[in-house]
């Protein structure tokens, strides 16, 4: 199989399975004449039902029975009945119907983008094995914006990138677009995604020049057709860079007209270009407290520069900075809380997964609930920096379900938050850091492919449920067969949790050596930022380990609300999964199994070593059910995180005898190696954070 079709392969059904597909499209029916975005949606159906069926069903005019009919207010047959309000601007509905004496299946939207989300939604149910003679569904985004940001950098690098160079070829645009941008499109619409940040949040000011618009536009004209939207990270100092000016200062005259004739200019080159996403005061980056502004100065000024033209800006909460040296988990509170209601209304403020940074476990964003007058949008990483790369099996499915479904103790959960129903906010966005290049299975391992499709599927629904996701994406991607999905699933389900046992369990985090972010390091406390340093973090030594923000410590659980802040402040009532990212104890202290903190941190990291070889044996067993080259590909990676779950346990378990002097529990196996061995250890795959 080629290994360019993602989950749209479209394998052909059983017998069975096809002939009953080939009598529910006999035809595809629209209005015609074709919009391109209608064109996609005809196009979808007729190779998705071709290849899965086995026939191609002509495209026409007339209702014949069993027809597929896609159905506009304008094109709508006599006779159906449908609440077209319901429907918004991007939602669709599915129906089995009788039409002017026919059994038809009717996709009905308000817009040919919602008739092509519809057409890949019915393609999506014809390869779960629904009953396609009974459909009746109905479904409308929560979620308004749903982006990917691509961290790709203008010479091709990609920051924290592990799927090759960056796929946009930045050299031959705007000329020559090639088939792979609208590949990349039509994915996206598949799974609902309707924006995406073509250039990294660390941007160049370069790329806001006449030459990248123009590239940027040429993507955009590939794009449009599939509903796919272009935005941009800008640069706070490109007034300074670009203009000549003095001065990015967002209250100056002159800086606030440079950027309202930048945008104009933008608009010139993509009249449906969506808008700015911003990173200010973080990790060196310019922005408005370089002034004496705040992030509200700031946005505030570009919202204005968008707003003529239906723009938004995209401000990130991730910031921290090391004058912060108490606790770098409360800083994007503590800037961001006391300016809720202050950001112009074409504002998201774009709150990072985890307080600290993309850990494989953290708790929900303190944020969430706490800026009931803002927009908040919810920023995933689709792309494992922390997480094993694209090497190790992680599905972030079960990541993205635990932190929507956290219950904020505002009065909702974060995914109530993030879709704007707890605090009536009609801006809404969930951005994802993309994972993909150009590595020929696009995203770096097949099964990263997983969390792509997850991202997008849970942006349209952040309450759909991981397992439905990956039960939807495995039947697409390797067998419609329900022993080897579910094989694959279960699979998929533990992995992410195998992953935090085999790195930080507990709630340990950031144990990872800096720079590549992949291997262990948990002894490193030498770098110039303090919070650069694993020992920061785990705070580790002869009385205990873990980093104590209770009352006792930085208190940064009081940002929560006061219900999740009562459980969290108290070690008793804190999941032993987040123990260690709110208090530090001492190594005797007795866990919810009986154990000790230290017999339970061993059995974890045993634990993760066990899950990980117990994916690989899981994985040997489906020979036959894949493709020979992918099943390949796919076990290869695996032993190799089985090698790395060890080099982690005997490095963390290594480094903490030596920091607590104690003896391994009894039983235990001891590390392979002395700790010399781990620190020598070089990742050379790992690339650092490109230019
Ligand atoms: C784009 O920079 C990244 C940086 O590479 C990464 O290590 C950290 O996760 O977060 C930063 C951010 O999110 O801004």
């Amino acid at each position: 199989e080629d290994g360019h079709e993602l989950w749209l392969r479209y394998r052909p059904l059983s017998a069975a399975g096809q002939a009953g597909l080939r009598a529910v499209a006999r035809a595809v029916v629209h209005g015609g004449p074709a919009s391109p975005t209608l064109r996609a949606a005809v196009a979808e159906l007729r190779r998705g039902v071709a290849a899965l069926a086995g026939r191609e069903p002509p495209e026409g005019r007339r209702l014949v029975p069993g027809a597929l009919v896609l159905a506009t207010p304008e094109f709508a047959p006599a006779g159906l009945q449908l609440r077209w309000r319901d429907l918004g601007r991007e939602g669709y509905a599915l129906r089995r119907t009788r039409l002017q004496g026919r059994e038809v299946t009717v996709i009905a939207a308000n817009t040919d983008l919602g008739l092509l989300y519809g057409s890949f939604a019915w393609l999506r149910a014809a390869q779960a094995g629904a009953e396609l003679r009974r459909l009746d569904a109905t479904s409308v985004p929560k979620v308004g914006l749903r982006l990917l940001n691509h961290w790709d950098n203008l010479d091709r690098s990609v920051e924290r990138g592990y799927a090759g160079a960056s796929i946009w070829d930045w050299w031959k645009l705007p000329d020559i677009t090639g088939p792979r941008y609208a590949e990349y499109a039509r994915a996206n619409a598949s799974i609902g995604i309707n924006g995406t940040v073509l250039n990294n949040v660390n941007a160049k000011a370069e790329s806001l020049t006449a030459p990248f618009l123009a590239k940027a536009a040429a993507l955009a004209d590939v794009f449009r057709p599939y509903g796919l939207k272009v935005f941009l990270s800008a640069r706070f100092s490109a007034p300074v860079e670009l203009g000549g000016l003095k001065t990015a200062d967002p209250l100056d005259p002159a800086v606030r007209a440079w950027w309202r004739a930048k945008a104009d200019e933008v608009y010139r080159a993509m009249p449906d270009f969506g808008g700015f996403l911003v990173k200010a005061n973080s990790e060196g980056q310019p922005g408005p407290q370089d002034y004496g502004r705040t992030h509200a100065d700031g946005a505030n000024m570009l919202a204005e520069a968008l707003a003529p033209h239906g723009g938004v800006v995209l401000w990130r909460a991730f910031v921290y900075a090391h004058e912060n040296a108490g606790d770098r988990a409360g800083q994007a509170y503590a800037e961001f809380q006391p300016l809720d209601g202050r950001f112009a209304p074409n504002v998201v403020v774009q709150v990072k997964n985890g307080p600290i940074d993309f850990q494989p476990r953290e708790p929900f964003h303190p944020l969430f609930g706490a800026m009931p007058r803002t927009p908040l949008g919810l920023e995933l990483q689709i792309t494992k920096e922390y997480l094993g790369f694209s090497t190790h099996l992680a599905y972030l499915g079960t990541l993205f379900e635990e932190v929507l479904r956290a219950d904020t103790g505002h009065g909702g959960t974060v995914a109530r938050v993030v879709d704007g129903r707890l605090q009536g906010q009609r801006l809404t966005a969930m951005a994802g850091v993309a994972n993909i290049g150009t590595d020929r299975n696009w995203c770096g391992s097949q099964f990263d492919q997983a969390n792509w499709y997850a991202f997008g599927r849970m942006a349209w629904d952040p309450d759909l449920s991981a397992r439905a996701v990956a039960e939807e994406w495995a039947a697409q991607t390797f067998s419609a067969r329900r022993a080897a999905r579910d094989a694959i699933v279960e699979l998929m389900m533990g992995s992410r949790e195998a992953v935090a046992d085999t790195m930080t369990p507990l709630g340990l985090h950031h144990l990872m050596g800096s720079g590549h972010h992949y291997g262990p390091a948990p002894w490193v406390d030498d770098l110039e930022r303090p919070d650069w340093n694993p020992v920061y973090y785990h705070r580790a030594g002869r009385d205990g380990i873990g980093f104590d923000r209770s009352p006792t410590g930085s208190n940064t659980v009081a940002q929560y609300a006061a219900p999740v802040a009562r459980l969290w402040a108290d070690p008793r009532t804190t999941p032993p999964a987040l123990l260690l990212w709110f208090h530090h104890l001492p190594w005797d202290y007795r866990m919810p199994s009986g154990r000790t903190l230290w017999a339970e941190l061993v059995a974890r990291y045993d634990a993760g070593v066990a899950a990980v070889d117990d994916m690989g044996r899981r994985w040997a067993a489906l020979r036959g059910e894949v493709d020979g080259e992918r099943h390949a590909e796919v076990a290869a990676y695996l032993a190799v995180q089985a090698k790395e779950a060890r080099w982690w346990r005997g490095a963390c378990l290594g480094y903490f005898q030596s920091a607590s002097s104690l003896p391994l529990p009894p039983g235990v196996r001891p590390p392979e190696h002395d700790l010399a061995f781990y620190k020598a250890l070089r990742f050379p795959f790992a690339p650092g954070r490109g230019g």
